[in-house]
């Protein structure tokens, strides 16, 4: 068996696997290059391939359409393999449309019978004779909109009235971008130079950051098999979540909450601009993640992190009123800032969840509010892109807690780049801004 096929079958069981399963299409990708010890060549065809055939589906499937009509229903299995192969065919145009259409029938010949082997066959060609149909056919904006991104339309209406077209626009087409390997500097053990000097006598090509202070941004290999990585001098995190460390600006000695922690990521970060002095208080509802954080504590040589399995939203009666300087809600939330990393999130994702987790969000502030030390700050976070959540949350917040007021000197503690997306109390990145995953922060202080 050729090892291109077994990279497209490969692809073809992730892809069923994360329709029938809802599973996570990272885990899921990395499982199978290591199960099946794919070279570095056919990992990154396997990962094209299968980001590829999710983050375009809605435009594949509007290009096999025509070809499907007689079709009454089909198995899961051949429509993923149409898809995949389709991806190929329209984005991959290095590869050879005679190897895309024989791989597709072998596979469908060893899964199936003769008959669907013909099928697909069958299709394949016709598309190849007709060529794909055009988007201009269809007449409303956000409708083709969303087909030509691969966007649900309930999400692209939603996002047109709340951000506008053109920017709904930038954002859909930049979630097709591949996803930028950034990494934060661990500051306490290290600089920026020093990391770039390691990295790149590693091998790596890196460059700094143009957003973030103590950022890079990989060129070339994945950082996390460097020795830099292994040794604790860098964590691997978008740059847009590192603004959270900034909003939060913790001090040496400080107590610190962070409410929803895991794997640590930020945690991590607080940890290291406290210079490992000081306490913070990591919880999450899963036991097996308060490994991760304990981890990632350790790799990072940080001693200031204390992880506990905990659901916060008992948070107030664990801990005594007015207990902490500062406190992190990094909530749980629809995710929709990093669908270029997680494409299957935009099939996924119902407009009803959104309803659901900012009422999760506002939950989880409220109990922790209490806690705060008059004075002391409240940062509220969400990786998606969201007026509803995001700073509905922060409203609704506000009104319902006068005992704080809405923070307005976060500005003085952003990076210099970012200022420009700073309104008041709250920072909104979305995806094209940075290049980045969307985030959100708002930022609330007690009165004293
Ligand atoms: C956005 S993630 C946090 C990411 C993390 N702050 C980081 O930077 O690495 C949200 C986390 O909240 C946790 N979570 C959800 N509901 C929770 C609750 N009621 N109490 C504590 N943790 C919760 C989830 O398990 C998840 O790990």
């Amino acid at each position: 068996m050729t090892k291109h096929k077994r990279v497209r079958e490969a692809a073809l069981e992730i892809l069923e696997t994360i329709e029938r399963e809802q599973a996570y299409s990272n885990l899921l990708l990395n499982n199978t290059i290591e199960k099946n010890e794919f070279s570095p060549v056919d990992a990154a065809l396997l990962t094209e391939i299968t980001y590829g055939t999710l983050q375009k589906q809605m435009t594949i499937d509007f290009y096999l359409a025509p070809f499907l009509k007689k079709q009454k229903k089909l198995e899961n299995w051949v429509r993923q393999l149409l898809r995949l192969s389709v991806y190929q065919m329209a984005f991959l145009t290095k590869i050879p449309e005679r190897a895309i259409f024989h791989e597709a029938v072998e596979i469908a010949k060893k899964r199936g019978h003769k008959g669907i082997s013909s099928l697909v066959n069958g299709v394949l060609r016709s598309i190849q004779r007709s060529g794909f149909p055009s988007f201009n056919t269809i007449k409303d904006a956000n409708e083709r909109l969303a087909i030509e991104t691969s966007h649900p339309q309930w999400l692209v209406n939603r996002w047109v009235k709340q951000f506008g077209f053109e920017r709904t626009k930038a954002m859909c087409i930049e979630n097709l971008e591949a996803p930028q390997q950034t990494a934060r500097i661990n500051e306490w053990l290290t600089s920026k130079d020093e990391v770039m000097a390691m990295l790149a006598a590693e091998g790596f090509a890196v460059e700094a950051s143009d957003s973030i202070p103590n950022a890079i941004k990989s060129v070339k290999g994945n950082l996390v098999k460097s020795n830099v990585f292994k040794k604790g001098f860098i964590t691997i995190q978008d740059e847009s979540s590192m603004l959270v460390g900034f909003a939060l600006a913790p001090k040496e000695g400080e107590k610190i909450l962070d409410a929803c922690a895991a794997p640590g990521g930020k945690t991590t970060h607080i940890g290291e601009k406290m210079k490992n002095t000081g306490e913070i208080i990591a919880l999450d509802l899963h036991e097996h993640k308060i490994k991760l954080i304990r981890e990632n504590a350790t790799r990072l040589k940080l001693t200031n992190i204390k992880a506990e399995k905990m659901d916060s939203k008992l948070v107030d009666t664990h801990f005594p009123k007015e207990s902490f300087d500062k406190i992190l809600v990094d909530a749980p939330c629809s995710g929709l800032g990093v669908v270029k990393r997680k494409p299957d999130i935009k099939y996924s994702k119902r407009e009803a969840d959104i309803e659901r987790l900012a009422n999760i969000q506002l939950e989880l502030l409220s109990h922790a509010a209490d806690l705060v030390k008059k004075g002391g700050i409240l940062v509220y976070s969400t990786c998606t892109v969201d007026r509803h959540e995001n700073a509905g949350v922060a409203k609704k917040f506000l009104d319902s807690h006068p005992e704080f007021f809405a923070d307005d000197t976060l500005v003085e503690r952003m990076p210099v780049s970012i200022r420009s997306f700073v309104s008041g109390n709250q920072v909104e990145i979305l995806p094209q801004d940075l290049k980045s995953d969307g985030f959100f922060i708002a930022c609330f202080r007690k009165k004293v």
